[in-house]
């Protein structure tokens, strides 16, 4: 962890099991971003540690030649900054898995299906020319955690290698699923990857809490199978995702994806059955959300960003 993160905030994040001086504890925790939506209890460093060697364990594996592809659900906490909780992240395994990736691997893509912004991986490599991050996310005024425009392209040498695609609340499968495999397309193409790491947040779904876009679990299949056909070393990661139902039924269908299965359409009885009416069918309607994402405001969005990776070549 120390990998990435600051010695003095994992130091608190340890100690915090053993801390009794609630007063010290509760003034030092501001500071981490240890409140509201990060609570700490004595269960977070344990858990925080063993959800990131998850991540760390499974990027091994691709380097060690064991799999093509590596997965860890319970990965994929894409706000924890260098010394700051934030947006239930604690500690950001995604930038530990992709320090652990770029010791073999030269070129690193980072890809963020979140319906929030992937702000921490961002951050963490946007001077670097080695990792190349793309965010596909919810961008609207008040909406968590408020950066990931378009204009936000990266920094010094690592100017162009952070890919923003903002888009506005109602996205539905059939614009989401063309404009991020073009801009994978574009990217793939003048960064030319070694290693492929996919964060795939679930929180975009039709009916998700997060009350945001109108995905079904097809835009997440189709965007990882157009990453797959790349045949590179590739870490699948999980994220947000908080209509469990929904974002069990998305997450077992990229599995099914990963392991060449073929699923059944409908949701086989189980511990859990009852939590799946009252079709108990796999799939996930759209829905009929108004879709605030005009053709126009879209194309710009594209066009802008090829352009943006163009100047690369
Ligand atoms: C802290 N927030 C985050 C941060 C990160 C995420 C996330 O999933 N990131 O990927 C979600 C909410 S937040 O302020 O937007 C919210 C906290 C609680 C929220 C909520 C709770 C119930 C129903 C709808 N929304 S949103
Ligand atoms: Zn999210």
């Amino acid at each position: 962890m120390l990998g990435f993160h600051a010695e003095d905030y994992i130091q608190f994040l340890s100690l915090l099991g053993r801390q009794t001086d609630e007063e010290k504890l509760e003034e030092e925790s501001e500071q981490y971003g240890l409140t509201y939506d990060c609570p700490i209890n004595r269960h977070v460093y344990t858990y925080a540690a063993l959800t990131s060697g998850a991540s760390l364990r499974a990027a091994e594996c691709l380097m060690e030649g064991r799999s093509q592809v590596a997965v860890n659900w319970c990965g994929g906490w894409h706000h924890a900054k260098r010394d700051m909780a934030s947006g239930f992240c604690y500690i950001n395994d995604i930038v530990l898995a992709i320090l652990k990736l770029r010791e073999k691997y030269d070129r690193v893509l980072y890809v963020d299906l979140d319906v929030h912004h992937g702000d921490g991986v961002e951050e963490a490599f946007c001077a670097s020319t080695r990792v190349m991050t793309i965010s596909v996310h919810k961008y609207s005024p008040g909406f968590f955690p408020g950066s990931g425009g378009l204009d936000s392209i990266g920094v010094g040498k690592g100017r162009g290698y952070t890919v923003n695609i903002p888009l506005l609340e109602g996205a539905r499968d059939e614009e989401f699923v063309p404009l991020v495999c073009r801009v994978l397309h574009k990217a793939r193409e003048v960064f030319s990857p070694q290693a492929l790491v996919c964060q795939c947040g679930a929180d975009g779904l039709s009916g998700d809490p997060m009350d945001s876009f109108s995905l079904t679990p097809t835009a997440y299949s189709r965007c990882l199978q157009f990453m797959l056909q790349w045949r590179l070393p590739t870490l699948v990661l999980g994220g947000g995702g908080y209509n469990s139902p929904n974002t069990a039924r998305c997450w077992t269908r990229l599995t099914a994806i990963l392991c060449g299965h073929k699923l059944s359409s409908e949701v086989p009885d189980h511990k859990f059955f009852m939590s799946y009416g009252p079709d108990f069918e796999l799939n996930i309607s759209p829905g009929n959300r108004k879709n605030m994402n005009s053709k126009e405001a879209l194309r710009r969005i594209h066009n802008t960003i090829i352009e943006n990776l163009d100047k690369l070549k």
